[in-house]
């Protein structure tokens, strides 16, 4: 099958992206809900808030129009009790001049003749002098409404002045006004019994009324007091911040759960990933933010009345999708999705600080540097802030007209900072940033470790081979913060096995003489792979990790039409391998050519996605997504035709037998059901090799044994790695296996060659009578004789048939198991204690197999006794001893090849050290 290539593929993965970021979102229905139309709550808020305070400021009127003012006649000096706050006890005033009689005479009148209530005299407070009163008020806070204040000239002349508290107090809605409440009615007092006293005439007084202004309503009353200019630029920043937390976390996720990763081991063009995302960000934005503009007008605020629509429309069409590119810098700087909150948090928090900052026209004034105003607008918040504060400041001067395309260009004849950003300058800016950080975000993406540890070079965009594509695969590992440790150059051990060994040789030759097999379809050469160490500088401590072997040079061919079935036990390198074969992780060494391209290459690299299929370790799922709709995604992705997506999806989907659950979505799969997902998107596009990583794990026996079906259907045509810890998985899927144990490849062969080879075969326990020990006769009898003898006399034993088994492959892996673990153990000085029967406590490197006991030695034995270590695996997969054979003699022609320093440990013979003895060799 020809798959799509160049540009009509990067527009079918963008299409299939596009739809994946559509359903992720769809099926994400409440979050996508309030990123769409929180808006409304946040103005129904805001204007709840609006409403409250003009209810609580009713009293002032300024909001409402006043056609019909009340007048108020002669009011009465109210009893200080009727203050909104005052402390008890009260007095209804206080005055000073108690020094003339006059004025005594003139309070007490004042008191008397208050209309409709006199004044008790306990009610009322005198002093000397003003200074005295000031005095009293301080040592007598808010115990008083106001103060006269009398001084007699002369016969004709009496001066008064009337002191009140300006702050005007709240209550339940209504504001007190002092003037008119205390004020007026103190002077409309004083003066109208200072002229009775002055005329003589107790009687002698005038109307006094007064009244407020007959007005209309204040023009723009919402914008002059509005929640909208206190609390919107803030409310604004909280709404962009739900497309900020969603974007965010849906990059990260991806990331996380190595869902990019796999995208791009199918072969996935970071232009069609980066675009899908912006392109439905960007209908997402569009709509959040008409929704947040329509909402505005409908309630009528200022803001989005006044202003042209599609001026304010675009402001906040700008500021959301900074924030989204802001979101995809972010997405490479943090590795876990549930960071996405916090993250999202912590921006708004700095958001909310610079908005008060920029509230105050920061840093657009002359006395700020360009440097500053450069830095500052880079922030999206901050240029929002200075265009929601134009808007704003628009809307709410009365007999300015709004701001509109045929002035964004103006400056505000009213704003100094107007003229240093302008309302074209802030969309220039806001155009800028979202370029600025949408660039960086790629740059980021780039150099920033993937989940598998991999990056760019930091200058990697200034080597012209980057963007001719012809280099080798460069690629960094640790992180651009830690300071990454030297790799040691990788150890290459000869192997001691003469299959491998033979192999080795084999694929060095016919690389020397260049000679590509046709037949093969995977050559490996001295693959190796190293961790670098790293050292990570916290704040307290320096943690160091040291570089690690994980492949220490393979050298192995895969035929075409073959499974090659890669065994070993955990930590063994098969995952790195394949890692490395794929491109996941680059090699530390060696190099492998796949149907005649270098994996070091990344021409080469790209050939190789076109024509693998890879199942990974670890389900690779979206949760959200149906097993059709990932296998429609990959499918796209890998570049099919897509008249034949739809076809070829059924077949695999009835192949892995989910045709059933082919509409439900990958969350609710059971472990088995994910698995033959992952192993049917690895088949997809008819790939030439197929890389299995543990594909049954999880598996009901009957799941197993169907999914082994459809692996053994599909090695026509094709070559498939295989890795496994199912030893019969391995037995009946593998046409040749290998198995590796701490980095290295320790045997190859068919199955049978390994049982015969690894196998521990039988074992014939025989006892000699005294005197006569004819071993040798006896073992030439076992192999000559036994077998015919046998046969001779089956019907003497009743025999009907004779079968021999060989060793199971378990048995072979246990073997190649323990004796990496020996090898190991023996360098490390890894030891283990084996308990004998007899008492003794025997310390023995781990993996040992025949262990002499030191200290057994006597005229009857004079090498000593020995006993064969019985070993397992555990649940972790490392090796533990499940028992020991009876002890036996050591004979004469064995070796020691592992001997302790010193055998005897601590006191006594109860605790020794054991040798190890090669009995296996020679036996
Ligand atoms: N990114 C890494 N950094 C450092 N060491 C690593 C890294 N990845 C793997 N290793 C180490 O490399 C060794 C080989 O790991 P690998 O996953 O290849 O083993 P495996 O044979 O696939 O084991 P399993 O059967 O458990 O999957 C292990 O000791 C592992 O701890």
């Amino acid at each position: 099958m020809t798959l799509r290539g160049g540009f009509p593929l990067l527009c079918q993965q963008f299409t299939a992206l596009f739809k994946k970021n559509l359903l992720l979102t769809w099926r994400s229905k409440r979050a996508t809900f309030l990123q769409l139309f929180s808006s409304f709550f946040l103005i129904l808020l805001i204007f709840c808030i609006q409403e409250a305070m003009e209810a609580n400021d009713e009293t002032s009127a300024s909001h409402t129009s006043v056609t019909d003012p009340k007048a108020l006649a002669s009011p009465p000096i109210p009893p200080c009790e009727d203050k909104f706050f005052v402390r008890r006890p009260c007095f209804d005033f206080v005055w000073s001049g108690n020094q003339s009689r006059r004025v005594t005479d003139i309070v007490s009148a004042i008191m008397a003749n208050n209309p409709g209530r006199p004044i008790p005299s306990e009610k009322v407070q005198s002093f000397k002098g003003p200074e005295e009163v000031d005095a009293w008020f301080l040592s007598h806070p808010l115990q008083v409404p106001g103060a006269l204040h009398f001084v007699e000239r002369n016969a004709t002349v009496i001066s008064y002045g009337v002191q009140t508290n300006s702050t005007s107090e709240k209550k339940r809605g209504r504001a007190e006004d002092p003037t008119f409440k205390f004020l007026v009615p103190l002077q409309i007092a004083a003066e109208r019994e200072i002229a009775r006293s002055l005329i003589g005439d107790a009687n002698f007084g005038w109307g006094f009324g007064f009244k407020e202004f007959a007005r209309p309503a204040i023009v723009g009353g919402r914008g002059n007091f509005s929640a909208l200019n206190i609390m919107g630029p803030v409310f604004f920043l909280a709404f962009s911040m739900f497309g900020f937390v969603l974007q965010l976390g849906s990059l990260v996720t991806e990331k996380e759960l190595k869902l990019r990763q796999a995208m791009t081991m199918m072969g996935v063009f970071d232009t069609a990933y980066w675009l899908s995302w912006l392109v439905w960000e960007g209908i997402l934005t569009f709509i959040s933010s008409l929704s947040l503009v329509l909402f505005g007008m409908i309630f009528q605020f200022e803001l989005f009345l006044k202003n042209s629509f599609v001026v304010v429309f675009l402001l906040f069409f700008l500021f959301q999708f900074n924030m989204i590119s802001l979101a995809f810098v972010l997405s490479s700087l943090i590795s876990k999705s549930s960071s996405a909150t916090t993250v999202g948090f912590l921006v708004f928090l700095i958001g909310f600080i610079t908005q008060i900052v920029s509230a105050s026209g920061y840093p657009y004034k002359d006395t700020r540097s360009i440097p500053i105003r450069v830095v500052w607008s880079l922030f999206p918040p901050n240029t929002f802030t200075a265009g929601v504060g134009r808007l704003l400041g628009a809307a709410s001067t009365p007999g300015v007209s709004g701001i509109n395309w045929s002035n964004i260009g103006a400056c505000a004849a009213d704003d100094d900072t107007a003229c240093f950003l302008t309302f074209n300058q802030i969309y220039i800016w806001l155009v800028g940033t979202f370029f600025f950080w949408f660039v960086l975000a790629i740059y980021f993406d780039n150099i920033i470790p993937n989940a598998s540890g991999v990056r760019k070079p930091i200058f990697y965009f200034l080597k012209p081979s980057y963007w001719t594509g012809r280099e080798g695969n460069k690629v960094e590992e640790g992180s651009i913060c830690s300071c990454t440790g030297s790799v040691p150059p990788v150890e290459h051990m000869t192997t001691e096995d003469q299959d491998v060994l033979e192999e080795e040789t084999l694929v060095k030759q016919e690389a020397i003489d260049g000679i590509v097999d046709p037949n093969v379809a995977v050559h490996i050469h001295g693959l190796a792979k190293t961790y670098p160490g790293t050292t990570k500088l916290g704040c307290c401590k320096c943690t160091k990790t040291a570089p690690f072997q994980a492949v220490k040079g393979l050298w192995m061919k895969i035929a075409k039409d073959q499974l090659f079935c890669l065994l070993g036990p955990n930590g063994a390198g098969k995952t790195t391998t394949i890692s490395c074969l794929t491109g996941i992780n680059p090699v530390t060494a060696g190099d492998a050519i796949i149907y005649g391209n270098s994996i070091r290459s990344s021409v080469g690299m790209s050939n190789i996605r076109k024509m693998i299929g890879v199942c990974p370790q670890f389900d690779i799922l979206w949760d959200a997504l149906s097993s059709e709709e990932h296998l429609l995604l990959f499918a796209s992705i890998k570049g099919l035709p897509p008249s034949s997506i739809k076809p070829i999806v059924e077949k695999l989907l009835a192949d892995v037998k989910l045709t059933g659950a082919a509409k439900i979505r990958a969350g609710s799969y059971s472990g088995g059901m994910k698995r033959r997902l992952s192993v049917a998107i690895a088949l997809i596009g008819d790939p030439k090799l197929v890389f299995l990583d543990e594909p049954t794990t999880g598996m009901d026996p009957i799941t197993r044994r169907h999914v082994w079906d459809i692996i053994q259907e599909s090695k026509k045509g094709r070559a498939i790695i295989l890795t496994t810890h199912s030893m019969e998985e391995a037995d009946i899927l593998g046409d040749r296996i290998g198995i590796m144990a701490k980095g290295r490849l320790r045997c190859i062969g068919t199955s049978i060659r390994l049982k015969s080879r690894f196998g521990t075969g039988f074992i014939t326990t025989v006892s000699f009578i005294e005197n006569k020990n004819d071993a040798a006769g006896l073992k030439s009898f076992f192999k000559e004789n036994f077998f015919g003898e046998l046969q001779e006399r089956e019907s003497e034993f009743g025999i009907s048939d004779i079968q021999i088994g060989l060793a199971t492959l378990e048995q072979v892996f246990l073997n190649i198991a323990r004796r990496a673990a020996l090898e190991s153990a023996t360098v490390e000085g890894t030891m283990v204690t084996l308990e004998l029967e007899s008492g003794i406590s025997v310390e023995i490197p781990l993996g040992a197999r025949f262990v002499g006991i030191p200290g057994t030695e006597n005229a009857e034995n004079p090498r000593g006794i020995m006993v064969e270590v019985y070993w397992q695996q555990d649940g972790s997969g490392s090796m533990c001893i499940s028992g020991h054979s009876p002890e036996m003699q050591i004979p004469h022609n064995v070796a020691v090849i592992y001997e302790p320093s010193s055998q005897v440990l601590g006191r006594g013979q109860r605790r020794v050290r054991g040798t190890v003895i090669d009995y296996e060799s020679n036996n």
